[in-house]
């Protein structure tokens, strides 16, 4: 009846299993008490839940990111924790359980920390940026954030009921082949990724057709903003990219189910398929990671430096090729595993030529700044921080696309810091950056700026401390996944990097005081104007929090930076004096009940429940029937009910000077360190 799923499946058998478990039952039950206690049932469901809205469905995505940093962040930790100690001792992990806490890291913080944030951030921004009501297909983007978050669910029930993976977040056979995890953990990392890189490949596809189809009248391609301009490449990438994972997933899921030998090698199957595979996925997916941090940075960079980008077409330029090369190098994560030295050559070279335009980026960045009027806003320091310490990390990779110096530092923790050093600074700060900018377009008032920087310098300072010693260890020969050792040279620098952990922690620390200092302060940092940095780009036109329809009446867009034009044209506050009815998408409970239904079938799959699985396909199927048959679903916000609301409204009345008057200092009304 119930498959393998049997009472043995609880953690009783390790205190720090039992903990974590513990931990993730607690805080499923504090949501659920503070929503009953809080009579927010109601509200969550109608407002949120079933929202398809595309500014909530970003928030949830933001949130969603946020609780599996803080999960991540616990594996991580307890790593650190662990390789500090374990010189010569079996430390308090045991071998499997360490192995289980680096798989499911390393899947949570691409998957459902990094994943979700940048698929947040979009949402939030694009439709707003290109002048739009709301994405090109609303009900499928709740469908896609539902999917990934019951990934997200698949994997922290993994903590309470059963195993993670032991595999590794790159989970090659064979051994995540049945014969060497037969348990249900590679299950449970399998259906994860399968459920929610459908929720991936949809939003891509969803924002490709978004940017091409719904634009604002007279937005050119090349009038676009930075940030929709990486929204749509990454989109790209994640449409081409992310099948390729999903077929990967379910080729390792039909071995282990069903014996069909695609990677094992008896009976005609090949391990290196998965990691071509996986690869053809997984490298596109660092750039899926990295270019909306790159679009972020150029938003941040032109609005608080006062002036518009420095090289905009060759920014864009940089990214298209970013794109593209980004599928024709990832064979250099495997140089070491038998390919020819011409091949191993071939690949060496594409994935140097990367760093072209990626250097290019940087010092467009870096001109935007030259002679600009720069506010120090928290946005403003992660970008600052980020372009120092990416180019470290950057260096680092063309080092490793060497093949043969690769083969001394492949898999070592050399490989460690590059990577982190290009997630951290490079991804994440971008995603703090892009935060703490548009935080008050999202909730109509701004971040707190002292603890904002005060997260910034002890998550650079640990930053610092927790990754460069492992370039050193790198050197040294410890290798990565190590549970203990007994190098003693090699325990101070993991103590050190223990040390950067615990700063990083208080780093954590403090974007959650920044965030609750905020809410509290909230009646002083109001975002009256809807703009409150001066900005450039069109969603700074709207209301802070913009209403449902984004714009009363559709942006005419002239020039790039559409809404800097705006201002100097002094048509901002020109209200119009005709509204039309608005139609727009009615919410749904049919994407909620879909990732349900993509949740309960991932576990019935997991634990063998096969009728579980089949009622779960048939309900699928049996929804998505009765959704499309309803033609219904959209209502309509009258023209006086749009009136109402845009009367009432205050438009900016900032000024934006040209570019040489910031280079000369004699710029006008401009937002300063304090007063913005
Ligand atoms: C956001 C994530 C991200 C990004 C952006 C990158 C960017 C790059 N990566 Fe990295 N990489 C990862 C995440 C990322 N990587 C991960 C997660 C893995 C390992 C996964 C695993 O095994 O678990 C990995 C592994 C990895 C390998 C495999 C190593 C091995 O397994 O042995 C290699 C080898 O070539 C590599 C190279 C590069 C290069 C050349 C770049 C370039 O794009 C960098 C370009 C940038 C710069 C160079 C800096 C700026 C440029 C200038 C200022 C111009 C002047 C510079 C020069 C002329 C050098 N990476
Ligand atoms: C916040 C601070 C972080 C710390 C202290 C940290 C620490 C670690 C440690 C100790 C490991 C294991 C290294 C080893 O194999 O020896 C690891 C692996 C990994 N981390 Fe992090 N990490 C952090 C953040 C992140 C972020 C933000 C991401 C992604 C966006 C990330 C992605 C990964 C990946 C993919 C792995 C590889 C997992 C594997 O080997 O299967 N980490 N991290
Ligand atoms: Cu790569």
């Amino acid at each position: 009846m119930l498959g393998r799923l049997t009472i043995d499946a609880l953690p009783f058998y390790s205190w720090v299993a039992m903990a974590g478990a513990g931990v993730t039952v607690l805080g499923g039950l504090i949501v659920v008490g503070l929503l009953t206690y809080f009579k927010a049932w109601r509200y969550f469901w109608t407002e949120w839940v079933t929202s398809v809205d595309h500014k909530k469905i970003g928030i949830m995505y933001i949130v969603l990111a946020l609780v599996m940093l803080l999960r991540g962040f616990i594996d991580a930790i307890m790593m650190r924790a662990q390789q500090a100690f374990a010189l010569n001792s079996e430390g308090y992990l045991p071998p499997d359980h360490f192995e289980q806490i680096f798989s499911s890291h390393g899947t949570i913080m691409v998957f459902f920390m990094a994943m979700p944030f940048l698929t947040g951030l979009f949402n939030i921004v694009a439709p707003q940026q290109i002048g739009a009501r709301d994405v090109a297909f609303p009900f499928l983007n709740s469908v896609s954030f539902w999917l990934t978050a019951a990934g997200a669910g698949l994997v922290l029930i993994s903590l309470v009921i059963g195993k993670f993976s032991e595999a590794g977040w790159t989970g090659y056979p064979p051994f995540s082949g049945i014969e060497y995890s037969p348990g249900v953990g590679v299950d449970y990392w399998i259906w994860a990724l399968a459920v929610s890189g459908v929720g991936s490949t949809l939003t891509g596809i969803n924002f490709v057709v978004t940017i091409l189809k719904k634009r604002a009248p007279g937005m050119t391609l090349m009038r676009m903003p930075m940030f929709s301009w990486t929204t749509l490449v990454v989109s790209l990438l994640m449409a081409f990219a992310f099948p390729a994972l999903t077929v990967v997933a379910i080729q390792l899921g039909l071995d282990r189910y069903l014996e069909f030998h695609f990677f094992t090698n008896g009976d005609g199957g090949n391990m290196m398929n998965f990691a071509n595979l996986l690869w053809i996925w997984g490298h596109p997916e660092v750039y899926i990671l990295i270019l909306p941090a790159f679009g972020v940075y150029s938003e941040v960079v032109a609005t608080f430096s006062g002036k518009r980008l420095f090289g905009y077409d060759s920014l864009v330029y940089a990214t298209g090729c970013i794109g593209i090369l980004s599928f024709t190098v990832w064979l250099h994560h495997f140089f070491t595993m038998g390919s020819s030295a011409n091949v191993n050559a071939f690949f060496g070279i594409a994935t140097m030529v990367i760093a072209v335009p990626t250097g290019v980026k940087v010092f467009d960045w870096l001109f935007t700044m030259y002679r600009g009027r720069i506010v120090f806003h928290p946005s403003m320091y992660w970008t600052i921080g980020f372009i120092v310490t990416f180019v470290i990390g950057g260096v680092s990779g063309v080092l490793l696309a060497l093949p043969p110096a690769d083969y001394l530092m492949h898999n070592s923790t050399f490989l460690v810091a590059h990577f982190h050093n290009m997630l951290i600074p490079g991804a994440l700060f971008g995603y703090f950056a892009g935060m703490n900018y548009w935080f008050p377009k999202a909730f109509g008032f701004k971040l707190n700026e002292t603890w904002g920087i005060r997260a910034f310098w002890f998550w650079i300072i640990g930053f610092y401390l927790a990754f460069m010693p492992l370039y050193v260890l790198g050197f040294m020969g410890m290798v990565r996944r190590m549970e203990h050792y007994n190098v003693p040279e090699w325990q101070p620098y993991l103590q050190v990097a223990a040390i950067g952990a615990v700063l990083i922690l208080i780093g954590i620390g403090c974007i959650i005081m920044q965030l609750i200092v905020s809410v509290r302060d909230r009646a002083q940092n109001m975002d009256v104007t809807g703009d409150p940095w001066n900005g450039r780009t069109l969603e700074w036109a709207t209301a802070s929090p913009p209403a449902p329809y984004n714009f009363a009446v559709l942006p005419q867009v002239k020039d790039l930076d559409a809404f800097a034009d705006m201002k100097r044209r002094g048509v901002v506050a020109a209200k119009p004096t005709q509204y039309e009815d608005i139609h727009m998408p009615k919410s749904t409970g049919a994407g909620v009940i879909l990732g349900g239904l993509g949740f309960l079938l991932g576990f019935a799959m997991i634990w063998h429940i096969y009728w579980l699985a089949a009622l779960c396909l048939v309900a699928v199927l049996a929804v998505l029937i009765i959704r499309c048959s309803n033609d219904d679903d959209e209502y309509t916000i009258t023209a006086a009910e749009v009136e109402a609301f845009e009367r009432t409204r205050v438009y900016s009345t900032l000024t934006i000077p040209s570019d040489a008057e910031v280079a000369g200092g004699t710029a006008g009304k401009q937002p300063q360190p304090g007063n913005i």
